[in-house]
């Protein structure tokens, strides 16, 4: 069942077109990744799924709703960890977590989130005095606390070290073990990659492609295979010269082989025929850092 449905998508602000014509669908379950370069239109085509911004043109259902007309209803089934959400600098941890519990009909238990997040002992500390990942930790455990049906999580992860960038990641794959469909924006691949079911690329407010972490790597890369050796015996010079789409590079004593295809079996059957044995023989696995390039021409930007 399809939870979110974005249709034709469009925002401009002013002279800047943020989203273009964006379609894309989530289903019940999912952890659905949004990718993209710095200003591709991300968080606004989040912010315009979850209601909180005006589309100029195009649809919005998420949970069979409108937000135009069911905002209200919406908002208590929907969770949003927004980008550097603030709070007032006194607030206290205990207290943030007992006032966002209050908005909602069918709140979680604060205190074990809380505990789960790590935040367990933090309950009279004042917002200014957390850590920078404590405040992101917060933020997590406060698009959590009204047992939303749909969390939109944004960046959740900028500014946490690996180690509690890792926690973060099963702490949202148990919410999502709890039925909860998560759509996760993010700068970091590995993230998307470990995290997510399906990813949509965004760049300049447009989506590039929408599929499943190794789909987009297959076919963003198929024909970029690549191989490596270190020959025992000289190479024919024509050595694979006659295979389209296929080349062979040298660099130092390794023979480097680029191509598509079948390419193991291609280069496997052609050393057999010249009677030179590969050694220390390696293929390199395609990445979603090579698939993302691939799509938009450019790495990703993690600063
Ligand atoms: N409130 C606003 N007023 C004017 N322009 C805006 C506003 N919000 C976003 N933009 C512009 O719209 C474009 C898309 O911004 P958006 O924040 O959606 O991108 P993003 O992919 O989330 O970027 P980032 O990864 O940097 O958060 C950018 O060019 C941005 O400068």
């Amino acid at each position: 069942m399809s939870v979110i449905e974005l249709r034709n998508l469009n925002k401009r602000y002013g002279d800047t077109v943020a989203v273009r014509d964006v379609s894309l669908t989530v289903e019940q379950g999912e952890i659905f990744g949004i990718i993209g370069p710095n200003g591709a239109g991300k968080t606004t085509t989040v912010e315009m799924a979850a209601g909180l911004r005006r589309p100029d043109g195009g649809s919005v259902r998420i949970l069979g709703l409108d937000p135009r007309s069911d905002g209200r209803e919406l908002r208590r089934r929907l969770g949003m960890q927004l980008q550097e959400s603030a709070l007032p600098d006194k607030l206290r941890v205990g207290e943030a977590m007992r006032l966002y519990a209050s908005f909602y009909p069918d709140p979680a238990d604060w205190r074990e989130l809380l505990d789960l997040l790590g935040l367990g002992e933090k309950q009279n500390t004042a917002f200014a005095k957390l850590s920078g990942g404590q405040k992101q930790r917060l933020s997590i455990a406060l698009a959590l606390v009204g047992n939303p049906k749909v969390a939109f999580l944004d960046e959740l992860t900028t500014g946490l070290d690996p180690a509690a960038r890792r926690e973060t990641w099963d702490l949202i794959e148990s919410v999502r073990n709890r039925g909860v469909t998560v759509v996760l924006v993010s700068h970091f691949m590995e993230e998307v990659d470990r995290l997510c079911d399906r990813i949509a690329v965004i760049e300049a407010g447009r989506v590039l492609a929408i599929d499943s972490p190794a789909g987009l790597i297959g076919t963003a890369v198929a024909d970029r295979q690549r191989i490596r050796f270190v020959p025992d015996a000289p190479l024919p010079a024509d050595f694979l010269a006659g295979t389209p789409g296929v080349t062979a590079d040298r660099s130092g004593r390794t023979v480097v082989i680029t191509g598509g295809g079948d390419l193991l079996f291609t280069v496997v059957s052609a050393l057999a025929a010249a009677g030179v044995r590969p050694r220390e023989l390696r293929m390199d696995q395609a990445t979603l850092d090579d698939a993302f390039l691939a799509l938009t021409g450019r790495a990703l930007d993690n600063d």
